[in-house]
């Protein structure tokens, strides 16, 4: 999986609202009613990413999910990781 080049971030950054780009990760930072609807969030995503084989880095406080997505394999930014940021919004 090769790495995006600054102008392909961008142009997928334009296209996944609630995404942004921090240094080589993307992260959005999803609200729920509750705890109990961040864990829900948090498993569907979970098996969005098995699916996918590509596993975001995952921060919950209460209601709040924060998910951090990079290739580390590729040692930044691929298209698998836009790939998996809109199956997350699909949701
Ligand atoms: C063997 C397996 O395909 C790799 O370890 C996968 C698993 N999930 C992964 N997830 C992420 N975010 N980056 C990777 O490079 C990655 N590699």
């Amino acid at each position: 999986m090769s790495l995006l080049d600054d102008g392909a971030v961008a142009a997928e950054l334009a296209a996944a609202p609630g995404w942004e780009r921090d240094g080589d990760a993307i992260v959005r930072t999803v609200e729920l009613a509750d705890f109990r609807a961040a864990m829900d969030f948090v498993n569907r995503v979970a098996g969005l990413a098995e699916a996918a084989d590509h596993h975001p880095d995952i921060t919950i406080r209460w209601n709040k999910v924060t998910l951090t997505l990079s290739t580390h394999s590729a040692g930044g930014l691929t298209r698998k990781d836009f790939d998996l940021a809109r199956s997350i919004d699909a949701r």
